[in-house]
């Protein structure tokens, strides 16, 4: 399977200021986050990801096609045809109906005007648009005009979307339709999705994987699940009866108590080569009875915490 993307180094700057440092990464088809903080330089990526800007070292492919470059070189062409761009900016043509701007959007591809328009009409029904597709764009709600934004990237059907912020502005009931939309695209028409946001959230809904940037740098990269749950040391415990002595025998056996919600619901870390038959062993004589033993997998949100604050 060709990879959706291969970056070996890829280095950025602007000036003096370096805005990606030496980027190396692979990455397969499927839905991915590109999670990080203001100027962690992820519009940076996908502004060479989309052949606008080159790369200043380094090298990369997106399917199997050369990055780098003349933004009107042939090779950056060819980018652009796989690869569908929803901008953060509103980016809409006031005046314009809705189909005509998607209409548009398809002959700025090089689509014949009778296939862009027939492929507009399509697009705008799928994303719930068939009723307001001859309304002009500048009055739409905050919600038709990012589903309209969504349909002119889709207008060539590539196999690739790349959606920056796409959740930006919405209400929440509008967030969870156009999250729902985007998984969709993903998962029953096989598009290829690179999601940049800051909002954790927003990758747990949609994506398979994700790639955690900060500063220039990517931090972490992986399955949401396998990034949740690397830190096998953290555990869950539901327990019910006499708690302190409990509590005394565990620290003496090294465990840390995080968290105690005051309802026999702790979160702890064990020392190293700990086996979980250990609880049950301490809380026998502390007259404890150990309910519930789970692994406590971080949520997105730490894990991003940690990552970004390393180093
Ligand atoms: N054309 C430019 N000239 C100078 N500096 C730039 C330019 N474009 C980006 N930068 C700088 O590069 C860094 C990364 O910016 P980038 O826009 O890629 O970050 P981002 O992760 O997309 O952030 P945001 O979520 O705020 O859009 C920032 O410090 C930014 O100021």
């Amino acid at each position: 399977m060709t990879p959706l993307l291969q970056l070996h180094n890829l280095r950025r700057t602007f000036g003096d200021f370096v805005a990606l440092h030496d980027v190396t990464l692979s990455l397969p088809p499927g839905r991915i986050g590109l999670l990080g903080p203001n100027g962690a330089g992820k519009s940076t990526l996908l502004k060479i990801l989309l052949g606008l800007i080159s790369p200043t070292a380094g090298m990369g492919e997106v399917l199997g096609q050369q990055l780098g470059g003349d933004r009107d070189a042939a090779n950056n062409w060819q980018l652009r045809r796989l690869i569908g761009f929803m901008p953060e900016a509103e980016a809409l043509v006031p005046g314009l109906t809705g189909v005509e701007y998607v209409a548009l959007a398809g002959e700025l591809c090089g689509m014949s005007r009778r296939q862009s328009q027939r492929r507009a009409h399509e697009v705008l029904s799928y994303l719930q648009l068939e009723e307001a597709r001859y309304r002009r764009v500048e009055e739409y709600s905050a919600g038709m005009k990012q589903r309209v934004k969504l349909a002119q990237s889709l207008i060539h059907d590539p196999p690739l979307l790349l959606l920056d912020e796409p959740t930006s502005g919405l209400d929440p009931a509008g967030r969870d339709v156009m999250l729902k939309l985007i998984r969709e695209l993903g998962r029953d028409h096989g598009k290829s999705i690179i999601l940049s946001t800051h909002l954790l959230a927003d990758v747990q809904a949609v994506c398979e994987r994700v790639v955690i940037m900060a500063g220039g740098k990517v931090r972490g990269i992986g399955t949401v699940a396998e990034l949740c749950a690397v830190r096998e040391d953290r555990i869950r415990l539901r327990i019910q009866g006499e708690d302190a002595k409990f509590r005394a025998a565990l620290e003496h056996a090294g465990v840390t108590i995080l968290a105690d919600n005051g309802h026999g619901e702790w979160r702890l870390t064990v020392p190293p080569g700990w086996s979980n038959l250990r609880f049950f062993e301490l809380a026998e004589p502390c007259d404890t009875v150990v309910r519930a033993v789970t692994r406590d997998d971080e949520t997105l949100e730490e894990l991003f915490l940690r990552t970004v604050n390393a180093n």
